[in-house]
Parts: structure tokens; sequence; C-alpha cells
């Protein structure tokens, strides 16, 4: 599906992405992982033609990221905040998009219904906007809204981050059954080696830009591979995000 050929972007001196050759296929559902500033945000930025590679090329389905908009009708992808449009309303917004792929609002409606237990009761029917909403509801209106058209390739970058651990093993599920129904691929970055372990029967492993190990993971076994890599232990991992994650809440 994702074909990577070549793929380089400096910033500066600074190589950010050099990958020769990987290639995704339809119905992966692959973690990125790797320490800050591996270049998983700017590979997304590259797949998703928000950023212009020095060299190489990234096509989806044989379509040429740069050259067509073809590949837009079937990708959904939520990178951060600037995916949504402050001055609207959560509901304004996934009519909005909705619309753009030519959804009524009631088809919208039935999209939205399974994430009733994801969104909590928070996100529908707040009378706010978008930009009065915590960090964690926003990337909740994100990710939903990403995967409203049933896109046959879902793109989130750290989709975890800001969510309580409630809703991060909702999300867990919910992006498992997605893979699973619509035989979409699925890509998700995250500094979170459990939930990726969890998730992932694929995971790519990112270091200064170049995909050094491409992981099966098969009932967790990536496990070790990976603590050993980020010489931590996945219990670790675990206890190291819920501090952060009740330190963001506390922030909020
Ligand atoms: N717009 C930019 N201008 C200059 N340098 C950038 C820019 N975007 C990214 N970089 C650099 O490119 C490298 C890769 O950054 P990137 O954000 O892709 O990493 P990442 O793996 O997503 O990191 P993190 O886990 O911290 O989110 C880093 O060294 C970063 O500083």
């Amino acid at each position: 599906m994702i074909q990577i050929s070549n793929l380089q972007k400096k910033f500066g001196e600074k190589t950010a992405v050099n990958i020769d050759n990987y290639l995704i296929n339809q119905g992966d559902m692959l973690g990125l992982v790797g320490n800050n500033g591996a270049g998983k945000t700017t590979l997304f930025r590259l797949i998703l033609d928000l950023l212009q590679a020095d060299r190489g090329k990234v096509t989806i389905n044989d379509i040429d990221v740069c050259k067509s908009e073809d590949w837009k009708n079937f990708t959904g992808a939520f990178i951060d905040d600037g995916f949504l449009i402050d001055y609207l309303t959560p509901e304004e917004y996934f009519y909005f998009i909705g619309k753009m792929y030519g959804l009524k609002k009631e088809e919208v409606d039935g999209r939205i219904a399974p994430f009733e237990r994801f969104m909590n009761g928070e996100v529908m029917g707040q009378k706010k906007f978008i930009r009065n909403f915590s960090a964690g509801n926003k990337q909740k209106i994100g990710i939903i809204s990403a995967m409203l058209h049933h896109p046959q390739l879902l793109i989130l970058d750290e989709p975890f981050n800001f969510l309580d651990p409630s809703s991060q093993s909702i999300i867990k599920q919910l992006l498992k059954k997605y893979n699973e129904e619509h035989k979409a691929t699925v890509i998700i970055s995250s500094h979170n080696l459990n939930h990726t372990v969890d998730v992932c029967p694929r995971i790519a492993l990112l270091e200064h830009g170049v995909i050094i190990r491409d992981i099966q993971n098969e009932n967790n076994s990536a496990e070790k591979e990976l603590e050993a890599y980020f010489n931590v232990s996945v219990e670790e991992n675990i206890e190291t995000e819920t501090n952060t994650e009740e330190e963001t809440l506390t922030e909020e």
C-alpha cells in the first residue's frame, strides 16, 4: 500500500528521515517507535505530503503523494491539533469533515456512535468550541474525525498522548477492531511500548531517521527486543507513562 523509496529529509545539517526502501502492506497495523527526534513525525508528514522531501518519494497505492490528490479520499490522519478547527464545536467539526466526504448528518451520527464510551460524555453537547477543550479531549476529537470516513489508510501520531488510562485502553480496542473489520492499514507512533506491542503485529524502530529494525510482533514477542533497545522494562514504561498522564491531567 505504501512504498517508501530512497526518501530523505534534512533540516539544515540534521537528517530527519533517511529510508532507502520500506513497504507497508494493505491491512498492516504498524507501530512506529523511536527516541525523541528519531524522525517519526517527519516521516508521517512526508507520507501525508505536508513536507517536501529532499529526495525520494512516497507512493500510496502506486500514487505519488506529491503528484496527485487521489490518495486523500481513502486516507485519514491526525498528527496534531493543527488539524482541528478551533472556532467550531466538535459537532460542527465532525459534520464539516463528514460533508467533505459526502456523508449526511445521520451518517456522521451513526459513525460517531461507536465512540460514545471513548468520548465519555465530555465531547458532544458541551456547547463549547474546540479551542476550549482539554488536550485529551482535543486528541479524541482528532482521532474520531480521522476515522469518520472509514479510511483505508489511517495515520495517527502519538494517539495515546494526553488520554487517561481508560481512554487509552478503549482506543486500543477501537483501533484493533477498525484494522480487522475494515482490513485497513493503520500506522501509529508511540512512546508507549506496552501499548505498541499490545496493538501492533508489526513494529518499525526508527533511529536518526533510519528504520533500523522491522519487527514482527506476535503475542507481544517484540517486547524483549524493544526493552533491550530502550533499556527499560515494559513495566517501567507503563509506570512512566501513567505518571506522565497524571502530571498532564493535574496541569490541565
Ligand atoms: N520544522 C523543523 N525544523 C527544523 N528541524 C526539525 C523540524 N521538524 C523536525 N526537525 C528535526 O528533525 C528531527 C526529527 O524530528 P521528529 O519530530 O520527526 O522526531 P520524532 O521522532 O517525531 O520525535 P518525538 O518523539 O520527540 O516527537 C529532530 O532532530 C527535529 O529537531
